[in-house]
């Protein structure tokens, strides 16, 4: 059931802490939690799409004039069918090593048009025309959604009300459009191939938005290993997975959740079926990259010791997301 951002906003006192309370204990139960009303209309979301069909639709030759560069950082442009493998960084957190699986999937990622550190990879007008004026739009638009959910995490957390906010109002997020090419479900049977691989994200929330396809799957808190499907009745709704730099501000109060992309619920596992295509959006919400991620001192106390190192959430994301890259650009 998706917790109704209304009760937020117009609620009454108590319908406005019920919706801060439920928000945080879904995180905590189920790993994710599902929004209604959360600020970005369906109409948005379908031109968004729509925009995403548009550009992975492209020519190769095309999307590759706005490549990623060779290496994780910076984060920005197209990344092609194999060269980021979210397998590399599946055992972070489990004392695993990287798991030999590829993703079957295809990138844009984007960071924001006033960030002063780095620029965008843009998408050029005559290649898709107003594309990047949305882009740009889109961003600070789930800006303010992502502005409101941290303050409602704050309240649950018993957190000043805006700080959490306060924390990332340098527009450091980023965010990336996905496609999963068509595929015959044979091609995920021996493991070695997966859509995108479980991980965890390394900001502090992610917002999601899938097509009718599905196929996001998170880890379930109480049973490790067993993942549930995160589908939602209503496909403008948001599912909101918490990020490793959460789970080291509240200092494991609230864990990262552990997600992958596989066979959608549709599709029979075992069967000679094509696997749908599907696009998804995935907005990171970051930290300033200055600030430190030694938990937050309400969550320290003597039963609870500091169980993270003073490191900051640009050092970190870097750290995080080399391994993402890893073993590409060898030679
Ligand atoms: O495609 C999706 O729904 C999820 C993608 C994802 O988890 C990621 O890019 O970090
Ligand atoms: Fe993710």
């Amino acid at each position: 059931m998706a917790l109704d951002m209304d009760k937020f906003h117009f609620g009454t006192k108590d319908e406005k802490k019920g919706f801060c309370i439920e928000l945080l204990d879904a995180l905590k139960k189920r790993g994710f939690a599902t929004i209604r009303n959360h600020g970005v209309f369906k109409e948005t979301l379908d031109a968004q799409f729509d925009f995403n069909r548009k550009f992975f639709n492209l020519p190769l030759d095309v999307k590759m004039k706005m490549k990623h560069p060779a290496q994780a950082t910076p984060n920005r442009g197209y990344s092609y069918v194999g060269q980021e493998n979210v397998g590399n960084i599946s055992g972070y957190g489990k004392g695993l090593g990287p798991a030999s699986t590829r993703d079957i999937k295809e990138s844009l990622d984007f960071g924001s048009d006033i960030d002063d550190l780095v620029d965008n990879v843009e998408v050029p007008e005559e290649v898709l025309p107003s594309f990047q004026v949305w882009i740009d739009g889109f961003y600070h638009k789930l800006r303010e959604t992502q502005d409101h959910v941290l303050a409602a995490l704050a309240i649950a957390l018993g957190i000043e009300e805006s700080h959490l906010k306060s924390l990332h109002d340098r527009a450091e997020n980023e965010f990336r459009l996905l496609h999963y090419p068509a595929i015959p479900a044979s091609e995920l049977r021996d493991g070695t191939a997966t859509r995108c691989a479980a991980h965890t994200d390394f900001g502090t929330i992610t917002l999601h938005f899938q097509d009718s396809v599905g196929g996001l799957q998170v880890e379930d808190p109480t049973e490790p290993g067993t993942f549930r499907d995160a589908e939602s009745s209503n496909l403008a709704d948001l599912i909101l997975i918490a990020g490793d730099s959460l789970q080291r501000l509240t200092n494991d109060t609230v864990k990262a959740g552990r997600h992958r992309v596989t066979y959608p619920p549709s599709v029979d596992k075992d069967g000679d079926e094509m696997i749908p295509e599907r696009h998804s959006i995935a907005y990171f919400s970051k930290l300033n990259r200055d600030v430190s991620l030694l938990p937050l001192k309400q969550f320290v106390t003597e039963a609870t010791p500091c169980r993270y190192e003073d490191v900051t959430a640009w050092e970190y994301n870097n750290r995080r997301s080399a391994s993402l890259y890893e073993g590409l650009y060898e030679g």
